[in-house]
């Protein structure tokens, strides 16, 4: 049942649990704590993960000068060791893919190291031109798995973009891609189109076709039924916007910078300050080949951020077009909750994308997904209360230890109590 999940249910090394800060080490992220104390300076050594005291530097029973002072050593390099884990705050995201778990760190990395900087705003601007090909490409692609078909010559050709439009509105460039060349010239240069380099203007001749195809019928109805083929979902954002994406002046703004997509591989942590203490913010890929990784960050875990899409209740996943994102979610979040090694963390469920959720609850119906859904059904009110209700009753609180919480929260991306929210739970 819990494909991609398995490790999660081994149980943490329990036996060995007062060790870890000394000999363990995660895979992949060695945590500093672990690479601040040298085991062999305590006066021990790791053997397979298991401590050995040295032998007594006299002779047997006898404890001497140097026996002394080892351990003085080692009571010293504890106590430092103790401090700094009494002030370093580790939070976990975790959730299915594209539930907005990095985009969540995006926004705690602006509220905490200030504006973004030029070489992370270009990184950016080149990130919204590939959202905008790589984005159209896959929807393109997945026409045929819809039952759609493009016609071949565009209906209403050249009523989209001319030549007075894109940069040459802006003064600049040619109207180079804005000819008449016909869908299948678009269709071709969508299909192999590159990346940008640093400080190259988005090419012009991107600017026709995007637009144009965009703009043709049978992609606007691909586009509507996004959530049978998992299309990323800010695409309309940036369609709607080619001109200023387009113009030579173009820097991206935070929001276009929040609402760009990049999917995590591997695992990421990030360090902040505050109030003393460091907090760090692993952020793990959410699809289901990365969840395999995951275990190794389990380790002295303080809080749990858990984010899911609300949107994702009539989607798909991108991995797996006959799983239902929602469900899925619901399934690792289950077995998190519920995990052996969380049984002590404090775990805040984002129920995120509250923004989509209301725009698409017009028109989706939760009960055609969801049967047992008995709300209203264009009702923001009874969806919320729906999904809060089904994620609470998915936390076993058996066994669980006393005073350990867990919270909903519903927040979407350019909501201010999304920061409120983090933060709460990284200072608990
Ligand atoms: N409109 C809107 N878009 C959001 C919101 N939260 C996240 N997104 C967008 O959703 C997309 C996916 O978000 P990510 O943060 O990359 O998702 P993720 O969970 O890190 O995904 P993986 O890295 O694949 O695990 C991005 O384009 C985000 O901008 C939101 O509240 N509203
Ligand atoms: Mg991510």
């Amino acid at each position: 049942m819990l494909d991609g999940l398995f490790l999660i249910q081994s149980s943490p090394p329990e036996s060995t649990s007062h060790l870890h800060p000394l000999v363990t080490h995660s895979h992949c992220e060695p945590s500093p704590r672990v690479s601040a104390i040298n085991p062999a300076r305590l006066g021990r050594q790791s053997t397979h993960g298991r401590l050995r005291l040295l032998p007594p530097s006299g002779p047997v029973g006898e404890v001497t000068k140097l026996d002394k002072q080892r351990h003085q050593e080692a009571e010293e390099e504890l106590k430092q060791a103790r401090a700094k884990m009494a002030v370093q705050v580790k939070v976990l995201l975790l959730g299915p893919s594209d539930s907005g778990k990095s985009t969540v760190l995006k926004q705690m990395r602006l509220a905490h190291r200030g504006p973004f900087t030029q070489p992370e705003i270009e990184s950016f601007r080149q990130r919204v031109f590939e959202n905008l090909t790589r984005g159209l490409k896959y929807l393109l692609d997945a026409l045929p798995d819809m039952g759609l078909e493009l016609p071949e010559v565009y209906g209403d050709v050249y009523q989209g973009p001319d030549e007075n439009e894109g940069r040459g509105m802006c003064g600049a460039g040619t109207a180079e891609g804005t000819r008449p060349d016909g869908i299948a010239a678009d269709l071709a240069l969508i299909e192999h189109a590159e990346g940008i380099g640093d400080g190259e203007l988005f090419p012009m001749r991107y600017y026709g076709p995007l637009a144009r195809l965009w703009a043709e019928p049978v992609v606007q109805t691909a586009w509507n039924r996004g959530n049978e083929v998992a299309v990323p979902e800010n695409l309309h954002y940036f369609f709607s916007d080619l001109p200023r994406l387009f113009d030579v002046e173009y820097v991206p703004t935070t929001q276009d910078i929040v609402l760009s997509r990049t999917r995590t591989i591997g695992i990421t942590e990030t360090s902040f300050h505050r109030r003393d203490k460091e907090i760090t913010i692993v952020d793990v890929g959410g699809q289901k080949s990365e969840r395999r990784k995951w275990i190794h960050c389990f380790q002295d875990v303080t809080s749990i951020l858990f984010v899911t899409s609300l949107s994702g209740y009539d989607r798909c996943l991108l991995e797996d077009r006959d799983a239902n994102q929602m469900k899925d979610a619901m399934m690792i979040w289950e077995s998190i909750c519920n995990s052996q090694w969380f049984k002590r963390t404090s775990i805040i469920l984002l129920l995120s994308k509250n923004d989509l959720f209301q725009e698409k609850i017009k028109t989706s119906d939760i009960k055609s997904f969801f049967p047992d859904f008995d709300g209203e059904p264009h009702s923001v009110t009874a969806g919320h209360a729906y999904f809060k209700k089904r994620f609470a009753w998915l936390v076993v609180n058996v066994g669980r230890v006393k005073g350990r919480e867990i919270y909903i929260h519903i927040t979407s991306v350019m909501d201010p109590e999304l920061l409120r929210v983090v933060m709460a739970a990284v200072e608990e």
